[in-house]
């Protein structure tokens, strides 16, 4: 497969290989004057994965996100998206990406439906877009469609900001905090959307956010980046167990509620029953939240650098 679908009118298109990461970042460092933001950031994007790249606020995400789209040079590494260096990335190489930053603040006189329509255009000679109608609904802007962008409210700008990443059904989608603003339907209804877009689409979606139920719903891998520096790579059970391997298993037997912490769940919960049988309610097992995971490994270490961090967490994926 390429990076175009069958029967597309496409002949600018360029194809994206089947195999290896679509995002490579190795080393990569930025400096701003003399403060290094970046100090050495490791990680690799297959396919179809859907990452929050998670980290408190000035670790460096937006920086991350901007050299990977090619709008920041970096002051050393090595990048490789979508079989190209972001530095050089070419119109064609552009048309692959969808990209929704922080804040747009333009096209103002436009109204939405034109908006997204002229969009979709412009995406043609590279991509198969979004039916208008299609996207419009899928956003929630159906009721909106005619309105100029300039009388939009914040939550629906950024719906329409959503739109207008995904209106050429990119390759590879970068969402900077792309819910922020929105209320919870309208965040119900968004990460819906990235579910379609991953399966139905593969979409490869990297995304930035302070939400952590939004991180723990959406993302099949969480990047947490702190001190310049990935410290915690893996899915959230991954993260979740490095922080404590023990679950807490939470009943009440007569009237009286108890809480016990233990490695294995399954065999204290059997025991549990052997010995109460019907006596046990409420009964609840849990693993640390990455609320908890997100706390302990970033600020749960008090160096400022996080080495220690990174040698405490390391990092998922390599255990
Ligand atoms: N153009 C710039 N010039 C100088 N410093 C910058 C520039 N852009 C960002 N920085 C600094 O680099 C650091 C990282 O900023 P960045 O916006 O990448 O962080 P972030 O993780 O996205 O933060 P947030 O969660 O607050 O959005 C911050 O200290 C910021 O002040």
């Amino acid at each position: 497969m390429t990076g175009v679908r069958q029967g597309d009118p496409v002949s600018a298109a360029i194809p994206v290989p089947d195999t290896g990461p679509v995002i490579s970042v190795r080393d990569l460092q930025m400096r701003y004057g003399s403060v290094d933001v970046l100090k050495g950031v490791d990680f690799d994007i297959q396919r179809g994965e859907v990452i929050c790249l998670l980290g408190p606020n000035g670790a460096g995400k937006t920086t991350t996100i901007e050299i990977l789209e090619g709008f920041r040079m970096r002051s050393g590494g090595h990048v490789n998206v979508l079989g190209t260096d972001p530095a050089q990335g070419d119109e064609a190489w552009r048309a692959q990406l969808g990209i929704v930053l922080q804040s747009w603040r333009d096209h103002g006189k436009w109204r939405v439906r034109e908006l997204l329509a002229h969009l979709g255009r412009y995406a043609e000679p590279y991509r198969r877009p979004y039916d208008t109608q299609e996207l419009i609904d899928a956003v929630g802007l159906t009721e909106h469609a005619e309105k100029k962008i300039s009388s939009l409210s914040g939550g629906q700008r950024r719906r329409l900001d959503v739109a207008i990443g995904v209106v050429g059904r990119p390759e590879l989608l970068f969402l900077d905090e792309p819910t922020a603003g929105l209320d919870p339907h309208a965040r119900r209804e968004f990460h819906d959307l990235v579910h379609r877009l991953s399966d139905l689409d593969e979409t490869t979606i990297l995304l930035t956010t302070h939400d952590l139920d939004e991180a723990e719903k959406l993302a099949d891998r969480i990047l947490i980046l702190a001190g310049g520096r990935i410290v915690a790579d893996g899915s959230a059970d991954q993260l979740a167990r490095q922080v404590s391997r023990d679950a807490q298993v939470r009943w009440s037997r007569g009237g009286e509620s108890f809480v016990h912490a233990t490695e294995d769940a399954t065999g204290f919960v059997r025991q549990l029953f052997a010995e109460h049988g019907e006596e046990i309610a409420d009964l609840e097992v849990r693993l640390a939240s990455l609320e908890d995971t997100y706390m302990a490994i970033v600020h749960g270490d008090k160096s400022p650098d996080h080495e220690s961090a990174i040698a405490r967490f390391g990092k998922a994926q390599q255990q």
